[in-house]
């Protein structure tokens, strides 16, 4: 059924995007945002509360005046969040006095376009063009670029977000923490955002490191007395950018470390963008000081994408390539492989290879042949069922007794076992695990996937089972019978 408070959203949409300008509209109120009317209340729905301080602190009286011009009558604003993790989670502040936001985004395949800076660094030329010296990642490939990331509706706020630091470097939002999956395009964005941001204020000094050669230079510096020289190193970055964040949990002196790097840099007017697979308060044994400086400016999740996306990323990566990708060859990549875009260029790749080495026709016959194996092996994917099952047997509960209302500790911690399997092996989001255990709400599955990585962290921890040593080997007895 029809929402009837939407019914006037798309006028109220034009109006908006009238008023503050396409590309304002476009990153603060896209996909994630609804307008409508309820009663004498516009009603804004946003993603999150960073969305909802933002919206009121910039937008409150063009959203009225837009509200009373569409609908005859003077509205009240009324919020709501449908922030997707649990409450406290998402405790961002913004800092409204930033420039505002100048992203172009418009749909899933079309790239963002940055506009060039307001001032700072010394800018570029006007119209970008592709670099001739474009910078390279460690490995020495050329990093990848904000424009090839191919956004859909789980990942355009990550993208927004990050085209938004490359321009404002810190001035809208700072840190910006993206966090994601395995193979979603955490480091994509990270390189994307380095790339944009060299590109667009060529004075400006980007440190880009993962988190592991961050830990690695700092005990380094300890070993041969060169901490001053490390520590002059990391703080003098006019955007630091570190990936893996989460390899920073139960390394506390690192952590130390990194935090008074952190508060040096922002002090000192320098951006900071980050990466984890992790939301900030779920990487186990980080310190309360540096999550809560992570959660100081905007955190934003990237999902995996949808059928529709998931196609539009195959195409695009073919036209990279020359190719010209079949819709009916990019469908079925795209209905088979869903864990990862990782896994989507691995078949595309292979599809290609295929083609090439035999110098058949692209079409659907030759992907099926190119691809039967690895469908084959994904289909055999791990579902909900099979670890209710596994984890049931091995505690030997009862069917249905991880769905039961039980708040024995006999049935709870198992069902926390299952849940963080669930998360881990299935491309299930939390709401549809906690569905799938007895109706729970997704706030649920996200404190047992939290609890289940402390105990893991914590070696004093006993296991849960009598005939295990640690929670690590229930687990992999687990995964073991789940063939993992
Ligand atoms: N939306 C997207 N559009 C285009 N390419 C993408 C997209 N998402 C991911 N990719 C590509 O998928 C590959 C994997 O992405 P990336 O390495 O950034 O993932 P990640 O989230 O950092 O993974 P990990 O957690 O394993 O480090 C890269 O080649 C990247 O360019």
């Amino acid at each position: 059924m029809t929402d009837r408070r939407f019914e006037m959203e798309s006028a109220l949409r034009a109006a908006v995007a009238e008023r503050v300008g396409e590309s304002r509209f476009g990153l603060w109120f896209g996909d994630g945002v609804r307008l409508g009317v309820d009663g004498d209340a516009l009603t804004v729905g946003v993603p999150n509360r960073f969305f909802r301080d933002w919206i009121k602190g910039k937008y409150a009286g063009e959203l009225a005046s837009v509200g009373e011009a569409v609908s005859g009558r003077r509205l009240e604003l009324a919020f709501e969040v449908a922030d997707e993790l649990e409450p406290g989670v998402d405790e961002v502040s913004p800092s409204p006095e930033g420039p505002p936001p100048d992203d172009r985004r418009r749909g899933p395949t079309v790239p963002i376009a940055l506009p060039s800076s307001p001032g700072g660094w010394p800018s570029p030329s006007p119209s970008p063009g592709p670099p001739v010296d474009r910078p390279r990642s460690r490995r020495g490939r050329p990093l990848r670029r904000l424009e090839e990331f191919v956004a859909g509706p789980g990942t355009r706020l990550a993208l927004a977000a990050c085209g938004e630091m490359a321009e404002a470097v810190g001035a809208t939002f700072n840190p910006l923490v993206v966090h994601g999956g395995v193979g979603l395009g955490k480091t994509h964005l990270l390189e994307g955002v380095a790339q944009a941001v060299s590109r667009r204020h060529p004075g400006a000094r980007v440190v880009h490191q993962t988190a592991e050669a961050f830990t690695n230079g700092f005990l380094e510096s300890m070993r041969s007395g060169t901490l001053n020289a490390f520590r002059s190193r990391s703080r003098s970055a006019d955007v630091l950018i570190l990936d893996d964040v989460h390899f920073l949990a139960a390394k506390r002196a690192t952590q130390d470390e990194f935090q008074h790097a952190f508060d040096a840099l922002v002090s000192s007017g320098a951006a900071v963008v980050l990466a984890s697979d992790q939301h900030p308060r779920l990487i186990p044994k980080l310190t309360d000081e540096l999550a809560t400086r992570l959660l100081g400016g905007m955190v934003v999740k990237l999902e995996a994408p949808d059928p529709t996306t998931r196609r539009a990323i195959l195409k695009a990566k073919a036209a990279s390539r020359g190719v010209d990708l079949p819709d009916a060859v990019a469908a079925y990549i795209a209905d088979h492989l869903r864990a990862s875009v990782r896994e989507l260029e691995g078949a595309l790749h292979s599809v290609l290879a295929h083609a090439g080495l035999t110098g058949k026709r692209l079409d659907l016959d030759l992907a099926r042949s190119a691809l039967r194996d690895t469908i084959r092996h994904t289909a055999q994917a791990i579902a909900l069922k099979d670890i209710e099952r596994a984890v049931s047997t091995l505690f030997d509960l009862p069917a249905e007794g991880l769905k039961s209302d039980s708040r024995a500790r006999a049935v709870t911690h198992p069902r926390m076992l299952a849940m963080y399997l669930a998360r881990k092996h299935t491309g299930a989001a939390y709401s549809e695990i906690g569905r799938y255990f007895g109706g729970r709400n997704h706030s649920t599955v996200i404190s047992a996937e939290k609890k289940v990585r402390c105990w893991l962290a914590d070696e004093q921890r006993q296991s849960l089972l009598a005939g295990f040593e640690t929670v690590g080997d229930v687990l992999a007895a687990v995964e073991r019978s789940l063939g993992t």
